[in-house]
C-alpha cells in the first residue's frame, strides 16, 4: 500500500483544522487498502470537535461557553475548566497567599489536563478536579465528566501550550476591554470569592495585568475566531454555533476523503433508512422508502455535474439568471441492484440514456465482468454510476475501471449509492482519487462474510421481492400502523 499517499491526505485534512480527526498515520500505514479495521472505522466516528475558548480573566469566557452550550442544546457537550485544573498550594505557599501567582502558565498542572483531554477524546470518562477559589485547593467530589460530541476547554492560557492548541478544532478568543474586565473582576471577586477591594487591585497590578501583557494576550494570535464584547456578541455566538453544527453534520469520513459527500441527515432521512434496514418490512414499504432514499441521493449527485450559466425572460418581462443543466450524460447500473435506481434517474433527467454492467461476484474477492452494455459515445458523457451498496470496494473498481477504459475521463464519474462501507470508500477513492462518490450513510463497517454492517441485506432481492423468506407476518399492532403513507 503506498502509505504516503494516504499520510498525505491526513496531514491534509488536518492541516485544514480537522485535527479533529485522528487516525494515526502508522495506524493507517499498517492497514492494508481494503482492510480498514471496524475498530479503526469505529475510532474515526468518535473524536469529537474541541472548541478552545481562551481570554483575559472576567472577559466573558464562561459567559460564552454558557451560550454555545445553550444554542447547540441538542448535541451532548462537555464544558472543561482550565481553573480546574490549579495545582494545589503547600501549607507554605497558603500563608504567604497574596503573593501566589494564579495568573502564570506555571499556577496549572497541565500534564493532568492533557491527560483528561486525551481520555475524553478516545471515548473515556474522566475525574475533573473540583478546584475551590476560597480554600485554594481541589474539594471532593471530583466532577465525573462523559465523552461527548463536543468538547469545550475553557481558560486564561489554554492557549499557551501547543499541545493543548492541537488538540482543538476551533479557537476563540473572548476580546473585552481592561477597564470592564476588571470592573467585573472586582464585582466578581467580592460576591463571589468573599475577597475585599485592596486585595482585588492588589492582585491585579501585581498578577493579572503584567500576565495578561506577558501570557495570554500573545496567545490571540492562536485564535481563528477572536469574539469583541464577549456574550453580548451574539452574532458572533450565532455564527460560532452555526459552524459547530455544520461540522458535526459533516461526516467524519468527508474530512479525509475530499470526493466523498455524505447527504446531510435528517430525521426523515434517519426515519427512512430505519425502515428499509428493519429486517421485519415488507417489501411494498422497503421499495417505497429505497425510492425516496435514491431519489435524493440522485438529485444530490445531480447537483455536482458542471452548469453553464443561462439567462431566461420571466412572463413578466424580467431577466432570470440561472443556469443550464448538463446535457452530455448517462446513468450506468451496476446489474442488479443498481436498476433500482434507473427510475429516479430517469424520473429526473428525461430521456437519460442508461448502460448496464454485469459483475459476477467469484468467492469474497475475485470479481469478473460478464456483461456491459454503454452508450457507444460514453467517453463524452459524464457517468452517474449506480449501485446502492459500496462494500468491499471491488465492485465498484471493476466498474470503475471499465468505463475509464471506455475512455470516460475519472472526474467525469460519480459513483451514487445508498450505503458505503468504509472500507469501500477507502479502495474507491484510494484507487480513482478524482472521482465522486455520493451517499446517505457511512457504515460502521465489514463482518468477516465481507457484508456490510449494519447494512440492510441483499439490497436486489427485498427490492425485487425475490429473497427466499416469505413476506414477514406482523403483530396487528404493526399491521395496523405500518404503511407506505405513514
Ligand atoms: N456581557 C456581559 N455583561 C455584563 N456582565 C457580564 C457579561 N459577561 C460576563 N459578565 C459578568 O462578568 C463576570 C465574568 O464573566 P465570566 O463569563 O465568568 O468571565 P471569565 O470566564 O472570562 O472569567 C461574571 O460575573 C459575569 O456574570
Ligand atoms: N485561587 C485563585 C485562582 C485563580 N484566581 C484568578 O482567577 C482568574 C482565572 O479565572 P477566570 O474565570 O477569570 O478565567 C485568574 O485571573 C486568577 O488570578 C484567583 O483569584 N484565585
Ligand atoms: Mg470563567
Amino acid at each position: 500500500m503506498d502509505s504516503k499517499s494516504v499520510e498525505d491526505m491526513i496531514e491534509a485534512s488536518s492541516g485544514v483544522h480537522f485535527s479533529g480527526f485522528h487516525m494515526d498515520a502508522l495506524e493507517m500505514r499498517n492497514t492494508e487498502v481494503g482492510q480498514l479495521t471496524a475498530s479503526a472505522a469505529e475510532e474515526m466516528c468518535r473524536q469529537p470537535f474541541v472548541i478552545g475558548v481562551a481570554g483575559g480573566a472576567a472577559s466573558g469566557k464562561t459567559t460564552v461557553c454558557d451560550m454555545i452550550i445553550q444554542q447547540l442544546h441538542d448535541q451532548r457537550v462537555v464544558l472543561v475548566n482550565q481553573d480546574s485544573f490549579y495545582h494545589d498550594l503547600t501549607e507554605e505557599e497558603l500563608t504567604r497567599v497574596h503573593e501566589y501567582n494564579f495568573d502564570h502558565p506555571d499556577a496549572f498542572d497541565t500534564e493532568q489536563l492533557l491527560c483528561a483531554m486525551e481520555k475524553l477524546r478516545h471515548g473515556q470518562a474522566v475525574d475533573i478536579p473540583n478546584y475551590d477559589f476560597k480554600s485554594y485547593k481541589n474539594v471532593f467530589p471530583a466532577r465525573r465528566v462523559n465523552p461527548s460530541d463536543v468538547i469545550i476547554l475553557e481558560g486564561i492560557l489554554i492557549f499557551h501550550d501547543p499541545r493543548i492548541r492541537e488538540l482543538m478544532n476551533m479557537k476563540i478568543f473572548v476580546d473585552t476591554d481592561a477597564d470592564v474586565r476588571l470592573a467585573r473582576r472586582i464585582r466578581r471577586d467580592i460576591v463571589e470569592k468573599g475577597r475585599d477591594i485592596a486585595t482585588v487591585l492588589d492582585q491585579y497590578s501585581k498578577f493579572v495585568k503584567p500576565a495578561f501583557d506577558d501570557f495570554i494576550l500573545p496567545t490571540k494570535k492562536y485564535a481563528d475566531i477572536i469574539i469583541p464584547r464577549g456574550g453580548d456578541n451574539h452574532v458572533a455566538i450565532d455564527l460560532i454555533v452555526q459552524h459547530i453544527r455544520t461540522k458535526l453534520g459533516q461526516h467524519d469520513m468527508c474530512k479525509i476523503y475530499p470526493n466523498l459527500y455524505v447527504i446531510q441527515s435528517t430525521f426523515q432521512i434517519r426515519g427512512m433508512h430505519t425502515l428499509i434496514r428493519d429486517s421485519q418490512t415488507t417489501k411494498h414499504d422497503f421499495v417505497f422508502y429505497a425510492d425516496r432514499l435514491i431519489r435524493l441521493v440522485v438529485e444530490h449527485g445531480l447537483g455536482h455535474l458542471p452548469f453553464t450559466e443561462k439567462q431566461v425572460t420571466t412572463p413578466t418581462g424580467s431577466v432570470y439568471t440561472g443556469v443550464d443543466f448538463c446535457k452530455r450524460l448517462c446513468g450506468v447500473s451496476v446489474i442488479r441492484s443498481g436498476e433500482s435506481m434507473e427510475n429516479a434517474l430517469r424520473a429526473c433527467c428525461k430521456g437519460m440514456k442508461i448502460g448496464k454492467i454485469l459483475i459476477h461476484r467469484e468467492g469474497d474477492n475475485g470479481q469478473q465482468l460478464i456483461y456491459e452494455k454503454l452508450p457507444q459515445d460514453i467517453s463524452d458523457r459524464h457517468v452517474l454510476l449506480l449501485d446502492p451498496i459500496l462494500g468491499t470496494g471491488n465492485s465498484a473498481v471493476q466498474a470503475i475501471s471499465l468505463l475509464i477504459s471506455k475512455g470516460v475521463p475519472e472526474s467525469n464519474i460519480i459513483f451514487l449509492n445508498l450505503i458505503s462501507a468504509p472500507q469501500g470508500v477507502h479502495v474507491v477513492c484510494k484507487r480513482f482519487p478524482r472521482i465522486k462518490i455520493v451517499t446517505s450513510e457511512i457504515e460502521t463497517g465489514l463482518n468477516e462474510d465481507f457484508r456490510v454492517i449494519p447494512g440492510m441485506g441483499e439490497f436486489g432481492d427485498r427490492y425485487f421481492g425475490t429473497d427466499d423468506d416469505d413476506q414477514p407476518v406482523l403483530p396487528p399492532k404493526n399491521r395496523d400502523t405500518k404503511s407506505s403513507t405513514d
